[in-house]
């Protein structure tokens, strides 16, 4: 079994090194965390969101900026769609579960503010409907997903695609990426910054 526990291991690091060695995957990369921190300079927000364990990671970088990541400073203004169970409900119960992260934008989201749809097939309807709310109220939207990018990437005014086809690889590679971000964030605003 350690075999097979090392071949899982290896399968994840691969993953991660094929992200390492993309130039024009970590030109998004940083993209989106320029746009980041130039919207915290702004006072807007980020807003996140996902399904199942892309709902985990969703509510995981919006309590890291929240909270803190790396050091202690002012908090920094996230929302993660997928907490409320009441709207989750609500919504789910009178207009469906594909305006489950729709409807809460239409509410929450404002001009200037970051919309980050996380999903491993990125064609997960409810998101892809957040992606259409969004347009219409001039929130930018980053899909971090895998696979071919889905309906996701077409829509997404940044595409950060993970350079596989397995779930779980991508999931892993999702949330380092979101570490990164809530790092290089943290930084810029309230610490030296990082390298340029
Ligand atoms: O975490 C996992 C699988 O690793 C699951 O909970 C997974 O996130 C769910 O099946 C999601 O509904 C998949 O949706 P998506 O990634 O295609 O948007
Ligand atoms: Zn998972």
């Amino acid at each position: 079994m350690k075999e097979y526990i090392k071949d899982q291991i290896k399968k994840s690091y691969e993953t991660k090194k094929a992200i390492y060695e993309n130039d024009e995957l970590l030109g998004k990369i940083e993209q989106v965390a320029k746009l980041c921190v130039e919207l915290y300079r702004c006072k807007n927000k980020t807003i996140l969101a996902g399904n199942g364990g892309s709902a985990a990671d969703a509510q995981h970088i919006a309590a890291e900026l929240v909270g803190r990541y790396g050091f202690d400073r002012p908090s920094l203004p996230s929302l993660s769609l997928t907490t409320d169970t009441s709207n989750l409900t609500a919504i789910g119960n009178d207009y469906g579960y594909d305006k489950v992260f729709s409807r809460q934008l239409e509410g929450m989201g404002q001009d200037g503010d970051i919309f980050i749809g996380i999903s491993t097939s990125g064609n997960s309807l409810n998101i892809i409907n957040a992606f259409k709310v969004a347009k219409e109220k001039n929130i930018k939207t980053v899909a971090l997903v895998g696979r071919d990018g889905g309906e996701m990437a077409k829509l997404a005014d940044v595409a950060i695609i993970i350079p596989s086809d397995a779930t779980p690889r991508i999931q892993e590679s999702h949330i380092l990426i979101g570490h990164i971000l809530c790092d290089i964030i943290e930084k810029e605003i309230f610490g030296e910054g990082v390298a340029k």
